[in-house]
């Protein structure tokens, strides 16, 4: 695997004036600064009714915190160590201190010169150390609003994808291979697509999923731009068993993106698999603080299969009902490993997070859903469109792996020649509209 640093390009970063980093740290990142101290301003009252006076002073600290994260980062000042007592400070600072020692003495690590990866995710880890620093407010959820009015505006979509799985659930003693393999596409496609619901790209803006998504995915087809979703597949049917009771032996991970209607497309395809004998084991990893605005937490991956089997219509109910028994028989599982909310690139999961990594390489499958895991499996590097995704991954291969992800940001690989010309003369925006997307897969099984 060719690691070497001399054949890997620069970081994408805030210091090329005009580019989508420029721009994502000129002013969208203020933007959601901004939406966050907003939202923390108009829950005053509920911080009172709470803890009291005490509730009032916390808000109080915490807009003034976060007023001076904004302040250092739309002047560019130097990044500053963390000062909270989260497990993962001491990770931090010493990435700092990495991201410092690339840099050189010559100048600080600030928001504009170092690599938009980083600074994105410190964002996200200052917002939170601004709460934890301020008890009682410590636990406040800055993003749930947005996440749960997500899932409440998509309400119509969830209720036809868990009627369309629920009818197909009833075909599952006579469904033929080639069915079996159509609806795998389907629902494939349609955790594909769910990624298009993601409140960081839209800066807060609602975006839920107004339409049904069973309808729209023939064409949305031709907007998929690597499409390896029948390597998934025969991944998935090497490891069933054979004969009338198709065991599956596959244990497959899903590291998971948004919560709202992505979540549920997620949840939907997972109990597709297991109903369908094509996994034995689902493995959800979310994370462990909100995280760019819209990332599923445990709170909202358990708020979701609440809502789902409380609500009022049948099929829906009856989904969240298999689903919390999925978890109860531990079918399915849920973890939060700090390093999913770090700042590294994934190729540095071996040293910085070996525990992680050598769970990972007992999977059969890993599923990493978005951008923001596209763009740490790649290192967030300025590739050429027609490297190779296993050389982006630098060595990143616990286990055969595939990227579903809509492209939100400028880092794109595994084209075909002149594929990406093509796509910049149709639409210059074409890597940052959220309009293409990709399901990107790489096995250590295969010939590299
Ligand atoms: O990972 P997701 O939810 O698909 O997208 C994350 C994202 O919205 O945040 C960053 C821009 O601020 C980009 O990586 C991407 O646009
Ligand atoms: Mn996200």
């Amino acid at each position: 695997m060719e690691t070497n640093q001399a054949m890997v390009p620069h970081s994408l970063s805030a210091r090329f004036e005009g580019s989508f980093a420029y721009l994502t740290v000129k002013d969208r990142l203020p933007t959601i600064l901004t939406k966050v101290i907003d939202t923390i301003h108009r829950s005053k009252n509920k911080f009172f009714e709470e803890h009291g006076e005490e509730g009032v002073q916390a808000e109080k600290r915490a807009i003034s915190f976060l007023s001076k994260l904004r302040n250092e980062l739309q002047t560019d000042k130097p990044i500053l160590a963390l000062n909270d007592t989260m497990q993962d400070v001491e990770d931090w600072n010493q990435y700092m201190q990495r991201q410092q020692a690339l840099l050189g003495d010559s100048e600080p690590i600030s928001w504009f010169k170092s690599p938009w990866l980083y600074v994105e995710c410190y964002m996200y880890r200052r917002i939170q150390e601004a709460l934890k620093l301020n008890p009682p407010i410590s636990n406040f959820d800055v993003f749930k609003e947005g996440k749960t009015q997500s899932f409440f505006d998509s309400q119509q979509a969830i209720i036809s994808l868990c009627t369309y799985l629920q009818e197909l659930i009833k075909t599952v003693d006579k469904i033929s291979e080639k069915q079996l393999h159509e609806n795998f596409l389907k629902l494939l496609q349609v955790s594909l697509w769910g990624n298009k619901c993601d409140l960081s790209i839209s800066a807060g803006q609602e975006n839920a999923q107004k339409t049904s998504p069973m309808e729209t995915l023939h064409d949305l087809k031709c907007f998929i731009l690597v499409d390896d979703s029948d390597m998934v597949w025969s991944t998935l049917m090497s490891l069933r068993g054979s004969g009338d009771q198709d065991k599956s032996r596959a244990r497959v991970d899903v590291v998971l993106d948004n919560a709202g209607f992505e979540l549920v497309t997620d949840l939907v395809f997972a109990d597709f698999l297991i109903t369908f004998g094509l996994a034995k084991e689902i493995r959800f990893h979310g994370k462990s603080i909100p995280w760019f605005v819209s990332d599923v937490t445990k709170h909202d991956f358990d708020w979701t299969i609440m809502q789902v089997m409380a609500a009022n219509h049948k099929w829906m109910s009856m989904s969240g009902a298999h689903w919390k028994r999925y978890m109860k028989e531990g079918l399915w599982s849920y973890h939060d490993h700090p390093f999913w909310t770090l700042p590294h690139e994934f190729c540095d999961m071996p040293l910085d997070a070996p525990d992680l990594y050598s769970t990972l390489q007992a999977s059969d499958l890993i599923l990493f859903k978005g951008d923001l895991n596209y763009r740490k499996l790649t290192s967030d590097r300025d590739w050429e469109h027609t490297v190779r995704f296993e050389k982006a991954l630098r060595g990143f291969q616990p286990a055969p792996l595939c990227s579903l992800r809509t492209l939100k940001a400028n880092v794109q690989v595994g084209l075909q020649p002149g594929q990406g010309e093509n796509l910049s003369v149709q639409n210059p925006n074409w890597m940052t509209s959220g309009k293409y997307a990709v399901v990107q897969f790489s096995s250590p099984h295969q010939k590299h």
